[in-house]
C-alpha cells in the first residue's frame, strides 16, 4: 500500500496472520511504532535500543526488527497538519503490519480531543488490554511481601463508560437525553437536571464473553489457578452485574466449568494439565482492599474497562509503580503493545523516567511473535539491572545505596545485563 508520509522500509517483510490468528513472522519483520507524546521521546528510543540489542544477541544477523515510524498525537500534527491527531494511514499501517508498539499519548481533561489511546483500541477493535503485574527482585514496594502479587489483568477495552459516549452539561444533546429519560423512560433519579452532564455505559454479552474467553484461555495455557471476574454488579446490575453473569455462563458453556458448592463460583479442569481452575468473582471495592491484604489469592483478573484502568495502576504500585508496568492491546489479527503509564509531561524530554514499562511491553511483543529467546534476554537484562541497583529516579528514591541512572543509561544497563 502507498502511504503519504509513512516511509515503508525496503529491507523488511510483513508479518502475516493465519485464519487461526497464528502469526507468520519473517526473519526481518517491519514493525510500526508510535513515538508518543511527553516522555515518549525518552522511553521510545530506549525501548528500540534494548529490543535491537536483545534480538541481535539472541539471533545475530539471522533476525532483526525493521522499525517503521507511524504518527499519532502531537507528532502527527507536525507531520500532517495542525488538526490531524490520528491520520487514517496510521490506522491502515497498524492493521496492515499486524504487530505494533506505541508510546503514551496525551488526553486533555474536561475538553479538547478525546483519547487517542481509546480511539486506537476502538478503531482496531483491540478488545483485550492485557497487563501482567509481577515483582522483580529488588524493586522497592510499599507492601511487605510484593512477591505475592503475581497477576495478569484482562481489561475489556472497547465498551463501558470509558467508550466516551457522553454529553456536556446544558448542551442540547444532554438536555434532549435527560428529557427523554424523564419523559419516556420514567427516570426519576436524575438529582439535578440543570447543569448535568450525562454519559452512557454500554456493556454487551459479546463484548464481555470475548474478553473472558481470552482470560480463561490464558489461565489454561499458563496453568494458572484462578480467573476472577471483578465488577460492581450489586450497584450497576445490568452492566457490571451482567458482566459477571455472562462471564460464568461463558466459563460453563465454552469451557465446561461447573458450579462449585452450588455456585456462583465455578471450577474446571485444565485440559492441558488436569489442574483445577477456579472461576470466581469479587465486587470491585472489596477487590481493591484484598489485593493489598491477600494478593496471593488472585491470578488472572477479567474486568470491565474503567475498573481495569484503576486496577492497573493500583496493582502496579504494589510491585514498584507504573514505571515498570507493561501492557498489550490485542484484538483479532492486530496487537499493539503499550505501557500502562501516560505521558508524564513534567518529565518530558529530560532523559529521566523509567523506560521499563515500554521495554517490558516490547518483551510481551517479542513473546507474541514467538521470539522467546530475545524476550527472555530482556527479562534477564531488566532483572539484572535492578539487582545491581542501577535504576532510574522512581526506584532510586526508595532504594538505599542505589545508583541513579538516566532513562537512556538504564536502557544501557539492561543491555549490559542481558
Ligand atoms: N496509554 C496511554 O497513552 C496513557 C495516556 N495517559 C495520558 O497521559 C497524560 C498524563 O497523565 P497522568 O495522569 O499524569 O499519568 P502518568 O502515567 O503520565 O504519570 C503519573 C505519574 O506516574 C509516574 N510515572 C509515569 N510514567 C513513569 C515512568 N515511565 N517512570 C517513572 N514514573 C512514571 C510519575 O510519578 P512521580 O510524579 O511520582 O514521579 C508521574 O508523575 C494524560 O494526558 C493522560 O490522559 C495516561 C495513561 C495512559
Ligand atoms: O487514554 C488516556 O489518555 C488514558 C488511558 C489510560 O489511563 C489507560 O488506558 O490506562
Ligand atoms: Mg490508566
Amino acid at each position: 500500500m502507498g502511504y503519504q508520509k509513512i516511509k515503508v522500509p525496503t529491507d523488511g517483510d510483513k508479518i502475516t496472520v493465519n485464519s487461526d490468528l497464528s502469526l507468520n513472522v519473517p526473519n526481518h519483520p517491519i514493525i510500526p511504532f508510535i513515538e508518543g507524546d511527553g516522555i515518549g521521546v525518552d522511553v521510545t528510543p530506549a525501548m528500540l535500543k534494548v529490543v535491537d540489542a536483545a534480538v541481535d544477541k539472541a539471533y545475530g544477523a539471522k533476525r532483526s526488527i525493521v522499525w517503521m515510524e507511524v504518527y499519532t498525537g502531537e507528532k502527527a500534527t507536525k507531520v500532517y497538519g495542525p488538526d490531524v491527531w490520528m491520520p487514517e494511514e496510521t490506522l491502515e499501517a497498524l492493521q496492515e503490519y499486524s504487530v505494533g508498539i506505541k508510546g503514551p499519548l496525551t488526553t486533555p481533561v474536561g475538553g479538547g480531543i478525546r483519547s487517542l489511546n481509546v480511539a486506537l483500541r476502538q478503531e482496531l477493535d483491540l478488545y483485550a488490554c492485557i497487563r501482567p503485574v509481577r515483582w522483580f527482585k529488588g524493586v522497592p514496594s510499599p507492601v511487605t511481601c510484593p512477591e505475592k502479587t503475581d497477576m495478569v489483568i484482562f481489561r475489556e477495552n472497547s465498551e463501558d463508560i470509558y467508550a466516551g459516549i457522553e454529553w456536556q452539561a446544558d448542551s442540547p444533546e444532554a438536555q434532549k437525553l435527560i428529557h427523554f429519560l424523564k419523559e419516556e423512560m420514567g427516570v426519576t433519579k436524575i438529582r439535578f437536571d440543570e447543569g448535568c452532564g450525562i454519559g452512557i455505559k454500554p456493556v454487551s454479552k459479546e463484548g464481555t464473553q470475548r474478553l473472558v474467553r481470552k482470560a480463561i484461555q490464558h489461565a489454561i495455557d499458563n496453568d494458572l489457578p484462578s480467573v476472577t471476574l471483578v465488577h460492581k454488579g450489586n450497584i450497576m446490575k445490568y452492566t457490571e452485574g451482567a458482566f459477571k453473569e455472562w462471564g460464568y455462563e461463558l466459563a460453563h458453556e465454552r469451557f465446561g466449568a461447573e458450579p462449585l458448592d452450588g455456585g456462583p463460583w465455578h471450577t474446571l479442569k485444565n485440559p492441558k494439565t488436569g489442574n483445577d481452575i477456579i472461576i470466581k468473582d469479587v465486587i470491585a471495592d472489596a477487590f481493591l482492599q484484598q489485593i493489598l491484604m491477600r494478593p496471593d489469592e488472585y491470578s488472572v483478573i477479567a474486568t470491565l474497562n474503567l475498573n481495569g484502568d484503576y486496577i492497573s495502576d493500583a496493582l502496579a504500585a504494589e510491585v514498584g509503580g507504573i514505571g515498570i508496568a507493561p501492557g498489550a492491546n490485542i484484538g483479532g489479527s492486530v496487537a499493539i503493545f503499550e505501557a500502562t503509564h501516560g505521558t508524564a509531561p513534567k518529565y518530558a524530554g529530560q532523559d529521566k523516567v523509567n523506560p521499563g514499562s515500554l521495554i517490558l511491553s516490547a518483551e510481551m511483543m517479542l513473546r507474541h511473535m514467538g521470539w522467546t529467546e530475545a524476550a527472555d534476554l530482556i527479562l534477564k537484562g531488566v532483572g539484572g539491572a535492578i539487582e545491581a541497583k542501577t535504576v532510574t529516579y522512581d526506584f532510586e528514591r526508595l532504594m538505599p545505596d542505589a545508583t541513579l541512572l538516566k532513562c537512556s543509561e538504564f536502557a544501557e544497563a539492561i543491555v549490559d545485563n542481558m
